[in-house]
Formats: C-alpha cells, sequence, structure tokens
C-alpha cells in the first residue's frame, strides 16, 4: 500500500482484471436500471484506533441492496419470574434501526476491484456507444474516497481499472473504429477551478451552446495508450490540496474532477460519436466540527459545504422532476451540470464508515444517496453521420430546448408581470412583447442577439459612467484653476502662494491624468461597441424578422442612457451646490473682514472717497443690488415721448468743473458691459438719486453727489443712464408719490431732455440739480418692456 496519496505511481498491470478477484455475486445483470442514477454504497473497515477504542458499529448489510443504520441492538434475554421482559434498559437510546435500499452495497471486505466490476465496468461499454457517463464518490472525510478512487499500488482504485478497461475495448475494436482519447485533470477549490496538470491562475467557466459547459484555458492531454495516462493521473494528484484534519491524515480537500474525452469514427460508415466519462472525487462531506478546524480550514469546509450543499439541491430539484435546477448556484454544480441529469449515464459512490463516531456523517452520507436515486437521467447519444462540424448537435438540440423552455417561461412571467403593471401605469417600450422563434435556427441567432444586446448595455453602462466622471473632472479641474487665479489676492507672501500654486496645480494635473486614462477606455469601450453594432447588423441581416426585438432592445439601451444622463446631472448639481456652500461661507466672512477694516479706517478719517465708493458698491453688490440696466436703442428712446422721458433719469450728463468743454453724453445699450469704474460710478450716481428721490428735504440736493466729478474727470465722458431697474432699487411707491410733488413744484423750471451737448451745459450747473429735473417718477408702473 502507499504510504501516502501523493505517492501514486503506476500499479501493477500483470495482474488480470477479471481473474484475480473475481466478484461471487452477480451485481449488474438485474441491478443496474439504465432510466436513473446507480447508487452503490461502500462500507470500510473499521481503521484500528477505531477497533480499539470501546465503539459500536452502527452499519449492518442485510443482503446486497440493503444496509440497515443503527441496527436494534440484539439484547441478553432478561428474565424477571421466569418471564422475558422487554425494554429492560429504559435510560437507554432507541436505535434508528433505518433500513436503506441501493443498488448495491459493497461491505467491508470488498476489494476495489469489486467496487469496479459492480459500478463502473458497464460504463464502458455505455461510453463506447457514444453516452456520457460519470461517475461521483461521495461520503465524509476519511469514509474512503480518494482509496475508491484511487487506491494503492497493490489495490489500484476504480480511475485505474475503469481506464484500464477501455484501453482493452479500444484495442479490441482497433480494426473497425479510429480512436482520439484525451483527458483533463482539474479541482475545484474554494470555488475556484484549478489545472492540476498546468497549475497557475485559476480558470473560469463558460457555457458554449455547441459543447456545453466548458473551462476556459484547460489543456486537453492526447492520450495513445495507458502508461501515460497513470503518469498525468499521478501528475495531477500530487497537485491536488490537501490537509490534514482530525479525521484524515492526509485529507483531500477539493473536488477532483478526471475528465476522459472520446472521440470515435466508425471506419466502415464514418459515422463519428463522440462521448465523455466524469470521475470525480469530492471532497468531504463532513460537518465543520469534524475537521477540527477554525480561520483558513473553517472557510475551506463551508466552501465545500456550500458546493456539496449546491449539488443535493441540483440532485433533489432533479430527484423532483423540476424544471429549473440550480446548477448555477456553484462552481462544482455548473462544472457538472451535464454529468448530473439529462443525457448522462451516472454511477454514485457512497462511502460511508461503520464507526459510531461517525454516526451523524454515515447517516447524512446515507440519506444524501437515497435522494440521488431518484433522479431519472434521459441517455442520448452523441451520434453523427458526417465529419462535419455538427457532432454536437443533439446535445446543441437539448440544450436549446431548455432554453427555449426558459425563454417561454420569462416570457409567461415578463406578460404577467405586464399586465399587473397596466392598471397602474402605461405599458412603456421595454415591457413590449418579444417574440421568441420557433425554429432552432433562429432560435439560436435570437439568443446569440440577446447576448450582444447584453453585453452593448453593459459596455454603455461603463461608457457613460467614464463620460459623466470625465465630465465632473473637468469641472473641477476649472475650480482649482479659478481658485488658482485668486492667489495673488489671497495669499500673504509669495512661499505661501508658490505652496498654494504646487498644490493647485498637482491637483489640475492630476485631474488631466484621470481624464487621459478614461479617454483612453473610453475609445476602447467605445471600439468593442462598435464591433458589437456590426455583429448585431450582420444577425439582422441574416433575419429581418428579429428587427422588432432589435426596436425593442434599442429602446432599451436609450432609457438605460438617459437615465445615466439623469444621475450624471444629479452629480454636477451636487457638485455646484458643494461649491456654492463653499463660496456664500467665504463671502460671508470676507464681508465682515472688510466691513471691519473700512469702519475702522473710516473712524481714523483714512477712507478715501475712492476707497469709500469701492466700499459702498462692494456692500450693494452684498445686498443683492447688482447691476444697472440700459436701454437698448439710445437714440430713438431718447428722443422719444414724454413718458418715456418721465422715466428717464439722467444722472450726470454735466460735467464736473473744468472738464465741460469737451463732454459727450454716453447712452449705454444693452449690448454694451460698461468698463468696471464706469459700472461703479453709476452705482455710486442711481444710489445718490435714490436717496435724494427717497429724501427730498435733503438741503444739498444741488450738490453733486460725493465723488462723482471726480470720476467723471476720470472717465471724460457724461454718462447717461436711461433707466434703472425699479426692482433693482425697489423704489417704494409712497416715497415716489412724495417726491413725485416736489418735482411738481420744480416742473415749470424743466425743458425736456433730449440731448445734452456741451454748449448746453456751459452754465456748469452740478449735474445733480439738472438730473432732478428729469427725474419725474411716475406712480403708474413702468412699462415691462422697457425693463431688460
Ligand atoms: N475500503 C478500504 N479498505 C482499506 N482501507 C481503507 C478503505 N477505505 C479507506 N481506507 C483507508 O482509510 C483512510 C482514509 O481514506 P481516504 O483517504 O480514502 O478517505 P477520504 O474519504 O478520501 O477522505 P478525505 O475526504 O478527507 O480525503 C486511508 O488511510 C485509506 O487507506
Amino acid at each position: 500500500m502507499v504510504k501516502s496519496k501523493r505517492d501514486l505511481k503506476s500499479p501493477k498491470r500483470k495482474r488480470s482484471l477479471t481473474g484475480s478477484h473475481p466478484i461471487t455475486r452477480t451485481v449488474l445483470s438485474n441491478t443496474q436500471s439504465r432510466g436513473n442514477i446507480n447508487v452503490v454504497v461502500r462500507v470500510r473497515p473499521l481503521h484500528e484506533k477505531e477497533n480499539t477504542s470501546n465503539n459500536r458499529n452502527v452499519i449492518k448489510i442485510s443482503n446486497e441492496h440493503t444496509v440497515v443504520f443503527d441496527p436494534k441492538e440484539e439484547d441478553d434475554p432478561f428474565f424477571y419470574h421466569g418471564v422475558q421482559q422487554k425494554n429492560r434498559d429504559i435510560m437507554k437510546r432507541a436505535n434508528k434501526n433505518l433500513s436503506f435500499s441501493f443498488d448495491y452495497v459493497f461491505n467491508e471486505d470488498s476489494s476495489n476491484e469489486m467496487v469496479f466490476e459492480g459500478s463502473t465496468k458497464s460504463l464502458i461499454d455505455t461510453l463506447m456507444k457514444g453516452y456520457n457517463c460519470s461517475v461521483f464518490v461521495y461520503g465524509a472525510t476519511g469514509a474512503g474516497k480518494t482509496h475508491t478512487m484511487l487506491g494503492s499500488q497493490d489495490d489500484p482504485g476504480i480511475t485505474f481499472l475503469t481506464l484500464m478497461e477501455l484501453f482493452k475495448q479500444k484495442e479490441a475494436l482497433q480494426n473497425e473504429r479510429e480512436f482520439e482519447i484525451g483527458m483533463t485533470y482539474l479541482e475545484v477549490y474554494n470555488e475556484t477551478v484549478q489545472d492540476l496538470l498546468n497549475p497557475g491562475t485559476p480558470l473560469s467557466l463558460r457555457e458554449d451552446a455547441k459543447y456545453g459547459v466548458i473551462v476556459a484555458g484547460i489543456k486537453m492531454h492526447r492520450i495513445e495508450d495507458s502508461n501515460i495516462l497513470f503518469d498525468l493521473l499521478a501528475q495531477g494528484n500530487r497537485n491536488r490540496t490537501q490537509h490534514p484534519t482530525d479525521a484524515n491524515t492526509e485529507s483531500s480537500r477539493s473536488h477532483a474532477v478526471f475528465q476522459v474525452y472520446l472521440r470515435m469514427k466508425v471506419k466502415a460508415s464514418n459515422e463519428i460519436s463522440t462521448s465523455k466519462l466524469s470521475m470525480i472525487d469530492l471532497a468531504g462531506s463532513e460537518r465543520g466540527a469534524a475537521t477540527g478546524f477554525s480561520g483558513a480550514r473553517f472557510t475551506e469546509g463551508a466552501n465545500i459545504n456550500k458546493s456539496l450543499l449546491a449539488l443535493g439541491n441540483c440532485i433533489n430539484s432533479l430527484a423532483d422532476g423540476r424544471k429549473h435546477i440550480p446548477y448555477r448556484d456553484s462552481k462544482l454544480t455548473r462544472l457538472l451540470k451535464d454529468s448530473l441529469g439529462g443525457n448522462c449515464q451516472t454511477v454514485m459512490i457512497a462511502n460511508i464508515s461503520p464507526s459510531a463516531l461517525n454516526y451523524e456523517d454515515t447517516y447524512n452520507t446515507l440519506k444524501y444517496a437515497m435522494r440521488a436515486k431518484k433522479i431519472k437521467a434521459s441517455v442520448k447519444k452523441n451520434i453523427v453521420v458526417s465529419e462535419s462540424n455538427l457532432n454536437h448537435y443533439v446535445q446543441l438540440v437539448e440544450q436549446l430546448k431548455k432554453e427555449n423552455e426558459e425563454l417561454k417561461f420569462q416570457i409567461a412571467s415578463n406578460t404577467k408581470e405586464c399586465n399587473s403593471k397596466s392598471s397602474i401605469a402605461e405599458p412603456t417600450v421595454v415591457d413590449r412583447f418579444d417574440p421568441v422563434p420557433t425554429n432552432l435556427n433562429d432560435l439560436q441567432l435570437h439568443t446569440n442577439l440577446q447576448k450582444l444586446y447584453d453585453d452593448n448595455k453593459q459596455l454603455e453602462q461603463r461608457i457613460s459612467q467614464l463620460e459623466s466622471a470625465k465630465q465632473l473632472a473637468a469641472l473641477r479641474k476649472e475650480l482649482k484653476q479659478e481658485t488658482q487665479s485668486r492667489i495673488s489676492g489671497v495669499c500673504a507672501n509669495s512661499a505661501e502662494k508658490n505652496q498654494c500654486r504646487s498644490r493647485l496645480g498637482k491637483a489640475v494635473d492630476r485631474l488631466d491624468r484621470q481624464t487621459k486614462t478614461m479617454q483612453d477606455e473610453i475609445t476602447q469601450l467605445k471600439e468593442r461597441s462598435n464591433i458589437i453594432d456590426n455583429q448585431i447588423q450582420e444577425i439582422l441581416d441574416k433575419n429581418p424578422l428579429l428587427k422588432e426585438k432589435s426596436d425593442a432592445e434599442n429602446a432599451k439601451l436609450l432609457s438605460a442612457k438617459l437615465n445615466n444622463k439623469v444621475n450624471h446631472f444629479q452629480k454636477v448639481c451636487d457638485l455646484q451646490t458643494g461649491e456654492l456652500r463653499i463660496r456664500s461661507g467665504i463671502i460671508q466672512c470676507f464681508s465682515e473682514v472688510v466691513q471691519s477694516c473700512f469702519l475702522q479706517l473710516r473712524g481714523h478719517g483714512l477712507a478715501t472717497e475712492a476707497l469709500t465708493a469701492k466700499y459702498n458698491g462692494l456692500m450693494r453688490n452684498l445686498q443683492g443690488i447688482r447691476k444697472v440696466s440700459w436701454d437698448d436703442d439710445s437714440e430713438t428712446c431718447i428722443s422719444s415721448t414724454t413718458s418715456s422721458l418721465n422715466n428717464t433719469f439722467v444722472i450726470a450728463e454735466v460735467t464736473a468743473s473744468g472738464c465741460n468743454d469737451n463732454m459727450e453724453t454716453k447712452v449705454f445699450t444693452k449690448s454694451e458691459t460698461p468698463s468696471k469704474t464706469q459700472t461703479e460710478v453709476l452705482n455710486v450716481c442711481a444710489e445718490d438719486m435714490m436717496f435724494r428721490v427717497n429724501n427730498p428735504s435733503t438741503p444739498d440736493m444741488r450738490i453733486p453727489p460725493l465723488g462723482i466729478n471726480t470720476q467723471l474727470q476720470t472717465l471724460s465722458k457724461t454718462v447717461t443712464v436711461k433707466r434703472l431697474l425699479p426692482n433693482v432699487y425697489q423704489l417704494p411707491s409712497p416715497k415716489f408719490a412724495k417726491s413725485s410733488k416736489i418735482n411738481q413744484n420744480q416742473k415749470e423750471n424743466q425743458k425736456p431732455h433730449v440731448r445734452h451737448h456741451s454748449a448746453q451745459r456751459s452754465d456748469s450747473k452740478p449735474s445733480s440739480a439738472r438730473s432732478k429735473s428729469t427725474m419725474t417718477p411716475t406712480n403708474k408702473p413702468l412699462h415691462k418692456s422697457r425693463f431688460k
């Protein structure tokens, strides 16, 4: 016997497979039920440790098909007054005494060869006829699964014996058929798939319409004779994940899947058949406590149990004849999709320990095996008559039928959902009926089209995310640059300025880099999306009837794009709201500081006129008084009707002393933007006018407003403001009325003002005096269209 599972070597092949350990009982002929999974139980001998401890045997084999779990113990008869007493020990727990029937039960003395003869030997006939076959060994840790599968040099396991049988039959049929045999050996460990013959990065599973479930990237090894096969088996076994547990010092912690692919061509008829034999050594099905580990081993155990539970659920669903089988719940079940139900002849070997120490695990294994027995398999031959690529046609038809069923089910549930929604809202375009073709070719095109649209949707989703992130980055960059431009005004010294500039510069660079990376990815994704669009077009060219489906999918795509846009604008709003909050905080703080500084300066008599004017302008801005509005057409408006003149404020057409000769009247139009200084002057003028309107009794009405002259000299021009926005300056009507009376008294002295040329202004009266004459506010609401 080999000392370690990893020491597996080519077993001695000189032994006659059928002669050395003949099975004494006929097993297969009358026990195998072709339609169902063939379930056999193998009871291992007690270990030395189990023998020495005061250990009870919980398994009794009644006959070759029946095993009794926790059999009733035969009590020593107890007599009282010569009468035998029943239930003598009332403290003792009643035995379960459960009887289970299987296709065959192998006892402690059965060799691997006997197990082979009684379980997997017949599979080779089936395989040679073009059917898929699979063998599972199931059981708790230490129950004898690996011993059954791999065995030892003296007692080779069923994998070795089954493949020997395959080569034997191959040789026998050599003259009639051409054979190609390939194999893969992989393990599923912690929900990842690894090639045991080429260990490396984990492999992924893909569903292929033609070949069913395939392991992407696994290497198939071609085998001509049995020598290389056993070397490969030993090599793979060395790479298998093993860790000692409390129950087994060489416990296999992964599910090992050994698959042999057979392709045969009948020379006479050119008939080609393909079949696959899968031999699966499952990891232990024990409870967590049996491994005695926590941490990594516990996680490992949890993953093993997860996949075995998923396998159990699939078995239950298959046994109950349900339509939906949850193959996708674990990697193991996905991988074994075509090895469980459907087109496959399956054998399950349930390994159990007879020791009471494994009471619960044994009980669970027997129950699991009983469930598996109920699975009904419908085995189909994988045969085609030509050498074309259709050698998996049968499998394809099966899969398409299944997909058809699933799609019909989806349509039914969608229609139901649609009906229930229609009472609340109009059905949207995405809820439209999506016809499913009944013809197999069309169904294939339909499925492909759906997949392409799904891929496209994912790409679009990612592109939208990137586009949105890119635009937000551009906005952030703009804000950073704005901050950069403010630096010179806010930093105290050049060191601080440089520090700020460098920080902001780095942020801008980072945003540039991010934008570039995003742009690159967008370009790639768009290229892929274009390829998919072309593929979609090709399908639509082949079958124009799918146009309706395509329209529905395009509508879904558009709806998803619009949703993404809405999300994007929400993000932009959030960003800008955040920025606004920051700015309001700055302005609040800033105005307090400025006010305090200005008041201090004024207190010390240091506030110049210019500074005061600036300060007043700033304060007005902070109060929300932002602009003066001018009429569009200066010429026509100024020289037009009296009512328009009544609404005209001429603020400062009269010069300050010393520069009245070259004055010209300036009328701003809406499209003109006055300079910063001009705006300030206008604001001050307007403010002054308002003050005079609101306080008509002010004695120095004739004195021009403070600073105006100086400013006008600087400007060297006369400024005419035709109109002020009343809602900006908020002229209160009662005060207007009051001021109106005063203006009435002075009306006699007024001349309608059209345009003041330098000659008319030679009296050098203060501007305000004349401007007052044109300030003829009216109680009538001002015509809206004139206020822009
Ligand atoms: N039928 C048998 N006859 C003799 N020895 C056996 C038999 N079954 C199992 N053993 C021995 O019991 C021990 C545990 O068996 P094995 O490693 O096959 O268990 P296992 O079910 O594969 O456990 P694990 O799931 O932890 O890998 C081994 O030393 C093996 O040689």
